[in-house]
């Protein structure tokens, strides 16, 4: 016979048994998979099939097909063999990712982006000791009490943003990008000057950033499906080609710092992981590391949650006036609102805490894991499969947040005895994840947003004394990313402020560029 013949006849042969064996072994008919909570049914070999942008609206549309009709606010979708339950709903976020935090709080292990990272980046490390280790660190300064040595730097930066956007509004995405990298660089690496966005160092950690991003999107590294292939002569080389970029780039930003820090006292991560390296158990690499990866999680993330703010007074003008209004009564017209104003201004937190609700920045959230079964509701969720809280859905949760597309902030606000408006503290958001991998930054971003926010309306309030509301702003980014429900036009009117304040407030805006 012919060899072509016979490779045929091999085909014919061995694709079939070998397709069939895959069919049998299917783990979507496996019986620990059988009672999973529902979601459409997925192709027995490829899974389910998702949009390629948004998945969070996609799967917040599958919770209230699924979820909400007997999946207790979950459901499952396939990705290729592998199931990922999504919780949708906030009594189910409570009780998977919060209540039973110890059972929830591992990653999907991803090959690329550990290789890429050199199993130091914190952010994809599993749930173990390595993890535990590096979050305790980071836990230590990052805490409240930490958190707040930080208010007169981010006093002092929000000030430049006012100042920035009075002199070139066009910029003012740019500019809180500007505010959020010098805040992170100051608290990693204790670097106090203004850092522009444009700054080569930030344009070598962003490419960093983008190659960690490409590492990680589904489908670029064929590896994570077929594991042996990292064990192939030369496939990892791009990848470890990352990493030592990377390292690099970690080690002497970290090393720089040390030195400058010895002239100096200020606090910040570098000086506190150094002092402590010995105690925590810590290489010099997981050190520079740790501070590298803080720019990546805290930079970008506060950015965008502050320019959503911005959208949102954009886009809820009567929102905003009442905001305003707390501001004027509150602070007045003679000074900026600082960090002292905070428990006097619940309307102005019930804004930024709704604006989290609408917008959350990460929208689909991050993976976890499971690490034990977990039986739910009648719903069993085996060891080993990757949960995943869907932000976006869970804050349309329309039990949690009646009428969830209405942006209201009242639903954050109560009376105390007295009839005064104050935040209600049982009222929860998700904005920084859930259970053990909760974001350790969140008191920082909590921080710059308030500042932020704070700051900005009552310089936009300032602004309307002569009759020129300042009323929208132009956006792409942040809408970009968060693309509006409608087009919303945006006119700017930036360029009278300076005149009114320079001529009007000249106290206050001496006050504001000093
Ligand atoms: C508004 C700004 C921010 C948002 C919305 C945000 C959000 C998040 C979210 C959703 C996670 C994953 C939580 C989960 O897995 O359930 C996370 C993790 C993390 N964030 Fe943030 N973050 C922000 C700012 C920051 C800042 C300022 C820092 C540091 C200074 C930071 C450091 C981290 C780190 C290190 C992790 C990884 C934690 C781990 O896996 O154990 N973040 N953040």
């Amino acid at each position: 016979m012919h060899a072509f013949s016979f490779i045929l006849l091999g085909l014919a042969v061995v694709v079939p048994t070998a397709l069939l064996y895959l069919w049998l072994t299917r783990p979507c008919a496996q019986s620990k998979y059988a009672r999973l909570p529902p979601g459409p049914k997925p192709h027995w070999l490829l899974g389910n099939e998702l949009p390629p942008k948004y998945p969070w609206r996609y799967f917040e549309d599958l919770t209230k097909q699924y979820g909400d009709q007997g999946g207790e606010g979950c459901i499952t979708i396939w990705q290729g063999q592998t199931p990922l339950v999504i919780v949708g709903r906030v009594a189910a976020a409570q009780e998977l990712l919060e209540k039973q935090a110890g059972a929830t709080a591992d990653r999907p292990h991803s090959i690329a982006g550990n290789i890429m990272s050199g199993r130091m980046r914190i952010l994809l490390i599993g749930y173990g000791d390595h993890w535990r280790k590096l979050r305790k660190a980071l836990h230590s300064h990052l805490q409240p009490q930490s958190a707040k040595s930080y208010e007169p730097i981010q006093e002092r930066a929000a000030k430049r943003v006012i100042s920035d956007i009075m002199s070139s509004p066009n910029g003012h995405q740019d500019h809180v990008k500007t505010y959020a990298a010098s805040i992170v660089l100051n608290i990693a690496y204790g670097r106090t000057e203004k850092v522009s966005y444009s700054d080569p160092d930030i344009q070598l950690v962003n490419h960093c950033g983008d190659r960690l991003g490409q590492t990680l999107r589904p489908g670029s590294f064929k590896v994570e499906s077929l594991p042996w292939l990292r064990y192939v002569p030369g496939y990892t080389k791009k990848i470890d080609q990352w990493h030592a970029d990377e390292l690099t780039l970690f080690r002497g930003q970290f090393d720089m710092a040390k030195e400058k820090l010895q002239t100096s006292s200020a606090p910040c991560f570098t000086r506190f992981i150094s002092d402590k390296q010995a105690e925590y158990r810590l290489s010099d690499n997981e050190c520079a590391y740790l501070c590298g990866s803080l720019f990546g999680a805290g930079s970008d993330t506060s950015a965008s949650a502050i320019n959503i703010m911005i959208m949102a007074a954009a886009v809820y003008p009567d929102a905003q006036k009442r905001v305003q209004e707390e501001l004027d009564r509150v602070v007045g017209r003679e000074r900026l609102p600082t960090f002292d104003d905070q428990e006097d201004l619940p309307v102005t937190w019930a804004f930024i805490r709704e604006t989290y609700r609408w917008r959350p920045v990460s929208s689909g959230g991050f993976q976890h894991k499971t690490t034990e079964d977990i039986s739910w509701k009648g719903f069993f969720i085996p060891a080993g499969t990757p949960i995943l809280g869907n932000h976006w859905g869970i804050h349309r949760d329309p039990v949690y947040y009646p009428d969830p597309e209405q942006f209201n902030i009242d639903r954050w606000l109560v009376k105390d005895d007295v009839g005064d408006l104050m935040l209600n503290k049982d009222m929860k958001h998700f904005q920084f994840g859930f259970g053990r991998r909760v974001c350790p930054g969140q008191h920082i971003a909590d921080r710059s947003v308030f500042i932020n926010t704070s700051n900005l309306l009552w310089a936009f309030n300032i602004a309307q004394v002569k009759d020129q509301p300042i009323d929208t702003l132009a956006f792409t980014n942040a809408a970009n990313s968060h693309p509006l429900p409608y087009k919303v036009s945006f006119r700017s009117r930036f360029e009278g402020v300076k005149e009114i304040l320079s001529v009007e407030q000249v106290r206050v805006w001496s006050s504001i560029s000093s």
